[in-house]
């Protein structure tokens, strides 16, 4: 989710729900955890409040546990009174209580969210074939109640032709969803490559990995600063067709009574969860994976080091949504936020294309160098005004922020990825994070 991201404790004393408050996380990283039912006491004559164990509290304390259970066998035998045992069965149930809960959320969510991108689609149809068909009403409304029913529970078959994933390299281009630069590089890569003549739903998909040819790459991209890149990736007319379907949907969501509790506009807006999941696979495989190979994958330990060096990068895992700024913060635009505060993404890999308006003041990115390296917190450089379209690919752990938008609104598609089968595989997220590798953490093999 957006708000998981670690965030610089100076700007910890930052309103956190106001719209537009600038924070992402909400609530402070202080190894606590909210409520803490008292464990029930049944055994034992100490009294189970003043016990300094208290799993339900302390985050660090549940962490201890759940290392200790991986790690030892009766590993609970240890604890003299078994109310503590019982105070880490109810702090784990109620972690447990949580999961259902935002799982149950979710589920409820995606599908509300699926009927308003119906309705969206519906009207969209409604009002073409009310243009189209002067002449002849009843052939429009046939065509509309053709349109109308939509069956598809992941979204992904019923946008209307604009959106809908383009199925071969030829509609991709026809199409005009990628920036002509960015789409050249991608297919003359794929024709001078070992993978010649594959469809472009195998790239898409992840079936076959794409290798972007280094020299074109060097000619597309641009180095605006240490660790960070910039490339033009996106037509300006799709920027303009996501802009505008993050703000339709999310005008439409807030003007309906029936969708109103979904509040899609006030938070970052999923691209999968509408249905768009698509354009992260497509920008995923054709460039974020394979650009990481060349640009990242020593720094950000994403080589497989068994593998020959041309091996593709780990990165395995991708989240994006389009994140909405304004001057003027409103769910109804889906632009809740004013600005960023300096925070890491919970990613190894971010891309960060400019989705524009045109005319938006502010709204700088900033970089204040990597989580756990010297740097960590200096102002190393800002990236002003990106063109609509283009687009930054920086590492996770680079210290970010985004300034106020004094004018105007301001959307940005970001994808992070990850690395689940390398990089996070054998990492605790502290080790994970601070790239320590001195295996002393708790959680390494020669840990006691
Ligand atoms: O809006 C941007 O340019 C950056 C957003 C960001 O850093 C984030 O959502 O994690
Ligand atoms: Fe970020």
């Amino acid at each position: 989710d957006q708000s998981t991201g670690c965030r610089m404790s100076e700007f910890n004393g930052e309103a956190k729900t106001a719209i537009g408050g600038g924070a992402i996380n909400e609530k402070p990283r202080l190894y606590s955890l909210s409520s803490n039912p008292s464990p029930t006491r049944q055994v034992g004559s100490i009294d189970p409040d003043s016990s300094s164990w208290s799993p339900g509290k302390s985050l660090g304390h549940m962490l201890h546990a759940l290392v200790g259970l991986d790690r030892y066998p009766n590993y609970l035998s240890r604890f003299q009174h078994i109310y503590d045992v019982e105070a880490l069965e109810s702090a784990l149930k109620e972690k447990l209580d949580e999961v259902t809960r935002q799982k149950n959320d979710i589920i409820a969510k995606r599908k509300g969210i699926h009927d308003l991108v119906c309705r969206y689609n519906k009207s969209i149809e409604e009002k073409r074939s009310h243009e189209q068909s002067h002449s002849d009403t009843d052939d429009a409304a046939a065509r509309t109640d053709d349109t109308m029913e939509c069956s598809d529970s992941d979204c992904s078959n019923f946008w209307h032709s604009e959106l809908s994933p383009p199925t071969s390299w030829s509609e991709l281009k026809k199409r005009k969803i990628l920036n002509e630069d960015a789409f050249k590089v991608a297919f003359q890569s794929m024709q001078t490559s070992r993978h010649r003549g594959r469809e472009l739903r195998d790239f898409i998909n992840g079936d076959v990995d794409l290798d972007l040819n280094p020299s074109l790459l060097e000619q597309l991209m641009n180095q605006e600063m240490f660790d960070v890149y910039s490339f033009p990736l996106l037509s300006t007319q799709f920027c303009y067709l996501l802009r505008k379907t993050v703000r339709d949907l999310s005008d439409l969501c807030e003007s309906d009574t029936e969708f109103q509790y979904l509040k899609l506009g006030h938070r970052p807006i999923d691209l999968d969860s509408i249905g768009l999941g698509w354009v992260n696979d497509m920008l995923f495989n054709l460039f974020i994976r394979p650009m990481t190979k060349h640009l990242f994958a020593k720094s950000e330990q994403l080589q497989n080091t068994n593998k020959s060096r041309n091996a593709p990068s780990t990165l395995d895992w991708r989240h994006g949504y389009v994140a909405g700024y304004s001057s003027l913060p409103n769910g109804s635009k889906g632009a809740t936020r004013h600005r960023l505060v300096p925070h890491t993404d919970d990613s190894e890999i971010t891309l960060n294309c400019c989705l524009g308006e045109e005319n938006y003041v502010g709204g700088h990115v900033e970089f204040y160098g990597l989580r756990g390296s010297e740097d960590e917190g200096q102002l190393i450089g800002k990236v002003e005004r990106p063109n609509v379209g283009t687009a930054l690919l920086h590492s996770g752990r680079h210290l970010h922020s985004v300034s106020e938008v004094t004018n105007g609104d301001r959307y940005a598609l970001i994808i992070w990825s990850r690395s689940w089968s390398c990089l996070r595989k054998d990492a605790c997220p502290c080790c994970y994070l601070n790239r320590r590798q001195d295996k002393t953490c708790i959680c390494a093999p020669r840990w006691n």
